[in-house]
């Protein structure tokens, strides 16, 4: 599933072979050339680069048959993805050069001392001298790293990465991977504690359940500057941005839907937790233990407060019982757990968001002919609902105006403002939720951030573009300092 690009470098051997002999061996073993470079001509031979795009499981033959044309020396083979990794994919650039001796005594020693001393006299100065404002932790033990699950510290780090390159790119918020070697939650407590002097927010990513909560809950508690645990609350934020978009589509509302949520870990507590609060009546949670129901004893604590919940349903089965007549099923848990036959028992206008990433619960393919509206997590079909539509915003927003934490009103604001994106007009079963690259997205939800921010009271500044018209706005006082 999914298309990749390859990089060939060819050597070609006049008179023996043709770019077209390539072009066809290439299009038989089901690939496309979609670029050409020539890095070299000579008279008797000419070496090239070529950009194929394919399904993955054509590389090999692709290669072997290139291999095998007369006139035709494969050079090299790399896969773009992996050259797009070389190196890492985030450095540090520093924002001014030093020149010369009055630069070097101006950022060093001996006037960085002055600056360091007025900071230590004034602690909230740190916001305006150094790097704080503006950076976010991205922290991951490597745990739960995408659905591909414990494989460690290490391993995890492009996740991290990209997350930074995209806290970057989206809202200029600049992210550092920091990539833990310690599942202990009370290290991994201490030790986040520890390097927050110079973070404006903590982004926890990729922890696996139920340690998660305990790590978010405790940082919040202990640290004033937002934690965020991505997982959870990014992934539930646009979820019901998904879903309030998606019932435009089919004409249901929150009140009436039967939602099965498979996989209670991180993404799929939050997610349960946010649909009861935007007016669920009917959930059913499930994990691999079968359905989590109302009434029963769960040593989780979180199941346990699932279970104790009116809305959450009290009959016991598996996925392929709870299924039937689901108006909505949500997949935060591993792929291809959700066959086309459970698709079908569904009630009338299907909803599916399968949402485990790399796989998805259920392949578009095998759906899509049985439900009204399809959304996976990945970048490459249409409806991606993943978290890179919250993290960036709500952090460019909790950054601006100094938010202490990142509350449910945040929360809920952020989801209506990432729904309202697409207008009414623009809705249909394709397009539910915007693209990443609609630069609204940031935009609005950064604003619904800070005005939900300043009216509970957790804003510690009102940023410059809120502060003569927050009145208009929605009547918001000023109760926050200007800084
Ligand atoms: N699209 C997104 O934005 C997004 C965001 C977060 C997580 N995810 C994906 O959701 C999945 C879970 O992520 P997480 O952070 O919650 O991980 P997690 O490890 O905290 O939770 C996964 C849960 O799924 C359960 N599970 C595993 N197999 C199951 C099965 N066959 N049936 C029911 N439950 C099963 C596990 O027991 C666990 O409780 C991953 O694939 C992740 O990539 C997607
Ligand atoms: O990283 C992603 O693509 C989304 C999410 O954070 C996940 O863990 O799957
Ligand atoms: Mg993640």
């Amino acid at each position: 599933m999914g298309f990749e690009s390859l990089m060939i470098r060819l050597e070609l051997s006049h008179g023996k072979a043709s770019f077209g002999d390539v072009a066809s061996t290439v299009s038989r073993c089901g690939g496309d050339v979609v670029a050409v470079d020539v890095i070299r001509s000579g008279s008797s031979n000419s070496v090239r680069d070529i950009t194929v795009q394919m399904g993955p499981d054509g590389y090999e033959r692709t290669i072997e048959a290139l291999k095998l044309l007369d006139g035709i020396n494969v050079i090299n083979v790399s896969d773009r993805t992996f050259l797009a990794h070389l190196g890492g994919k985030v450095s540090i650039r520093p924002t001014m050069q030093i020149k010369n001796r009055d630069d070097l005594s101006r950022v060093y020693t001996p006037g960085v001392a002055r600056v360091c001393m007025a900071i230590a006299a004034d602690p909230k100065k740190v916001y305006n001298l150094t790097i704080k404002r503006n950076t976010v932790a991205v922290v991951t033990d490597g745990t739960a790293v995408l659905g591909l699950g414990d494989i460690g510290p290490g391993a995890a780090a492009p996740v991290m990465e990209g997350k930074a390159m995209l806290f970057k790119q989206l809202a200029d918020v600049d992210a550092f991977p920091i990539c833990l070697d310690t599942k202990d939650t009370e290290e991994i407590i201490r030790i986040v504690k520890a390097i927050s002097p110079i973070f404006g927010g903590i982004n926890l990513e990729d922890i696996s359940s139920p340690r998660c909560f305990e790590i978010e809950r405790r940082l919040q508690e202990e640290l004033d500057i937002p934690i965020f645990h991505d997982d959870q609350h990014g992934t539930a934020i646009v979820v019901v941005a998904g879903l309030i978009n998606a019932l435009k589509v089919i004409g249901k509302r929150m009140e009436e839907l039967r939602v099965v949520v498979n996989g209670i870990g991180a993404a799929g507590v939050s997610i349960c937790k946010m649909l009861l609060a935007a007016g669920v009546k009917r959930l059913v949670p499930i994990d691999q233990c079968g359905v989590i129901v109302r009434g029963g004893a769960y040593d989780h604590p979180m199941w346990q407060w699932l279970a104790d919940q009116a809305q959450v349903e009290s009959q016991p089965g598996n996925l392929s019982s709870a299924i039937e007549g689901a108006d909505v099923f949500i997949g935060v848990s591993r792929a291809g757990v959700l066959s086309v036959a459970d698709v079908r028992k569904m009630a009338d206008h299907p909803i599916v968001f399968a949402m485990a990433n790399p796989e998805p619960e259920i392949s578009p393919e095998e759906a899509l002919p049985f439900v009204r509206i399809f959304a996976t997590g990945r970048s490459d079909y249409p409806n991606q609902i993943n978290n890179l539509l919250v993290f960036p915003g709500i952090f460019r927003g909790a950054l601006d105006c100094r938010a202490s934490s990142i509350n449910e009103t945040m929360k809920l604001a952020a989801a209506k403002a990432i729904a309202e994106v697409v207008s009414e007009p623009e809705l249909n079963e394709q397009y539910i939720i915007p693209s990443i690259f609609n630069e609204q997205v940031v935009v609005k939800v950064r604003e619904a951030v800070i005005r939900a921010a300043i009216t509970t009271g957790i804003a510690k500044r009102i940023p410059p573009d809120f502060r003569d018209t927050t009145e208009e706005k929605g009547g918001i006082s000023h109760t926050a300092g200007h800084a």
